[in-house]
């Protein structure tokens, strides 16, 4: 057993089916009584059944969030909170509207409730990202992790079947990148590849029938245990290759990490063995393809986009200038990266243009 250090990140779950009837005794138990709700404009009707079951205990909704938390929705919703003397915010969507609370509980210290309704993961992270002048900045903020997240499957019966299968990519790439994670540590190592396990198991069953609540709440666990290993371990040239494409070219989130995924596995697969055979048993594919080729198979079969030419926003020629970003400043990464591995982040990016099986 190699030495680690294991930091426990302190967060309150209630799983299952039914959760969200939990609601208002979770927002005792944080001491709160004027819970600001968050959503997206289009998941508003959410939002007011959420202000509904919380009746006296809502102070208002911010039906305003939108991807990569611009700087200026980030302020309104900050001054909304402020206004109403808000002292809890409770932010039910995906990881855009995760990550409005995220930032007003950075700048005000206010306690987030999360309930996830995508499987992004970032109700178990201390990650932030805020958008200023067309860039995103991402730091890390203990104050910025969600105290209670309610994870209740009934909630993503309406998140549509192509997105579903994205998003369970986007914490599979967490939890792949947790196994080779250069902070990683045994703990770290048994979600990631259960995180995956139950992915791989909810994805399909989501694919043929996306009111399957058993994989509905599969998928939310796994998204839970990927998530979890994001918020506790460094990610690496899968995750830094993502940042750059969806921060320079806008494309988007989920997507791009389903499509990038298998190509920067088959990179680090020689540098990182013992990952590989983990995500091999995670996907049942020991003995029968690679860990890279598997999760190609995953998301090719379960009708996800495999290749960038395929979404839009990127066009052959803009790759050159997506391989210097990574190189210019790379994450760490098993397998180094420095200015004499360009060509080979280029062949990388090329093949995920295309749409290449890797081998
Ligand atoms: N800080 C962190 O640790 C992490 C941050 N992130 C960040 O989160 C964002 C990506 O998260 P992701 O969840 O993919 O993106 P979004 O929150 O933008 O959600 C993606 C899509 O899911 C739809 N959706 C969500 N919930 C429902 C529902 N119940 N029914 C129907 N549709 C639904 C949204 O629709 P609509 O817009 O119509 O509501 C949206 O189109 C990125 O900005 C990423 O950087 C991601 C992972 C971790
Ligand atoms: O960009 C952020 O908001 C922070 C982290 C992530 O998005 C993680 C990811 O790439 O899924």
């Amino acid at each position: 057993m190699k030495d680690f250090i294991y930091n426990g990140q302190p967060a309150r779950v209630v799983f299952g089916r039914g959760a969200l009837a939990s609601l208002e005794r979770e927002i005792d138990l944080l001491q709160a009584s004027r819970a600001l709700v968050l959503s997206t404009p289009e998941q508003q009707d959410q939002a007011r059944r959420i202000a509904d079951l919380l009746g006296s205990r809502a102070a208002g909704i911010f039906a305003r969030a939108v991807m990569h938390v611009p700087i200026e929705t980030a302020r309104q919703a900050r001054d909304e909170a402020r206004r109403l003397g808000a002292d809890c915010a409770v932010a039910i969507g995906g990881g855009s509207t995760i990550g409005l609370g995220k930032a007003i509980a950075l700048d005000s210290g206010l306690p987030i409730l999360a309930i996830p309704t995508t499987y992004a993961g970032s109700e178990m992270t201390p990650i932030f990202g805020i958008t200023e002048a067309g860039l995103k900045k991402t730091g890390k903020d203990p104050r910025v992790l969600p105290r209670t997240v309610i994870y209740d499957p009934d909630l993503t019966l309406t998140l549509p079947q192509a997105l579903s299968i994205t998003s369970g990519m986007n914490a599979i790439a967490h939890a792949a990148e947790g196994l080779y994670a250069r902070d990683g540590n045994p703990i770290m190592e048994l979600m990631a590849e259960e995180g995956i396990r139950a992915l791989a198991r909810a994805l399909p069953a989501i694919r043929r029938d996306a009111g399957d609540l058993e994989a509905r709440s599969d998928a939310q666990y796994g998204a839970w245990l990927c998530g979890t290993v994001l918020g506790n371990v460094g990610m690496a040239l899968h995750h830094k290759l993502c940042h750059t494409l969806g921060g320079t070219f806008n494309l988007p989130h989920a997507e791009v990490h389903t499509i990038i995924l298998p190509h920067a596995i088959a990179f680090n697969a020689a540098a990182a063995p013992d990952a590989m055979r983990r995500i091999e048993r995670a996907l049942d594919a020991a003995g029968r393809a690679s860990a890279a080729a598997a999760l190609f198979d995953l998301a090719r079969d379960n009708g996800a986009p495999v290749a960038l030419k395929d979404i839009g926003g990127i066009a052959e020629a803009d790759l050159d200038r997506a391989a210097d970003l990574v190189v210019s400043a790379p994450y760490w990464n098993p397998r180094e990266i420095d200015a004499a591995q360009r060509g080979d982040i280029h062949r990388l990016l090329s093949n995920a243009y295309h749409g290449i099986r890797p081998d």
